[in-house]
């Protein structure tokens, strides 16, 4: 065993805020409070209903490679900013200590979009989830899917929480960086895989990735590139290979108007000024 990767350092540190989470909210108080969480709609079909390809915007303040993106940044603004250049989800990261995430973010960008009608943008849970408790307080806070990282989980808890997510009316995104690992998502019938060209172990950022295993997907599944994404020409690369969505976030959460570059990455001419978004 060499020395722990970034991944394991903040698995472990999870796994510590999730037992700190139970203490103070219960497992049952959140089960009592589903029957009131926002309506969750179908993540796969809101993405399919943008093709050739749906934009993931990433609501991201900081994380381990960068530090600081924008600290002070307000989530619910930020979702109806990419709302309005036409994302088809909105990836709200909620981890606190490394990527300055909160589940109240979350609520709050759901919120904001809530307004929008039923053609609102779909709103991803991004984390390390490793335990059921998280599926909870995802659907509670208004999430329509989750983040599972393969590198994270072994297979009976991918298993337990892909099956979580869905008893709970949520899907999974399932995440992999390797062949290894895209084995591992067509094992457990993935529907909606991501491959992430930032290997979360170095945290080192490769778009090859996508290249090398978009071939592999299972037959059927909705394929999503994520990390490493700036440019129109980063998503033409990736359609060319199959992909039928892209996740952003950096390159979003630093762009002067966040709202054309998502029209920017999606290819649809900028909106004319002062027009309706
Ligand atoms: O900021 P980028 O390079 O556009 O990457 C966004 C997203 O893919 C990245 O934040 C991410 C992908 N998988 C994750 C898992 C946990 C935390 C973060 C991530």
């Amino acid at each position: 065993m060499g020395s722990p990767t970034i991944l394991d350092t903040i698995v472990a540190r999870r796994r510590e805020d999730v037992a700190a989470a139970k203490a103070a909210v219960p497992a049952a108080a959140l089960e009592a409070q589903l029957a009131d969480a926002p309506p969750v709609i179908d993540f796969a079909a809101r993405l399919r209903r943008d093709a050739p390809l749906a934009v993931i915007a990433e609501v991201k303040r900081a994380s381990p490679s960068k530090g600081d993106i924008a600290p002070g940044l307000d989530a619910a603004e930020q979702a109806l900013r990419y709302a309005r250049g036409g994302a088809s989800a909105v990836s709200i990261l909620t981890e606190p200590t490394w990527f300055k995430g909160t589940l109240a973010d979350m609520a709050a960008a759901r919120a904001a979009v809530d307004a929008l009608g039923p053609a609102r943008p779909a709103i991803l849970r991004k984390d390390f989830i490793i335990d059921e408790y998280q599926l909870l307080e995802a659907r509670v806070h208004g999430a329509d899917a989750v983040l599972l990282i393969v590198a994270a989980l072994d297979d009976a808890a991918l298993r337990r929480l892909h099956d979580g997510a869905r008893a709970l009316g949520m899907q999974a995104l399932v995440e992999v960086n390797s062949a290894d690992e895209m084995a591992r998502a067509a094992e457990l019938g993935a529907g909606l895989v991501g491959i992430n060209n930032r290997d979360l172990r170095s945290f080192r950022v490769d778009l090859a990735t996508t290249d090398r295993l978009a071939s592999l997907a299972p037959p059927g599944a909705l394929l999503a590139a994520l990390s490493g994404i700036s440019t129109r020409a980063d998503v033409e690369r990736f359609t060319a290979v199959g992909a039928a969505a892209v996740l952003v976030g950096e390159a979003l959460m630093v762009a002067p108007d966040p709202a054309a570059k998502v029209r920017e990455l999606r290819g649809v001419p900028a909106a004319a000024p002062g027009s309706a978004p």
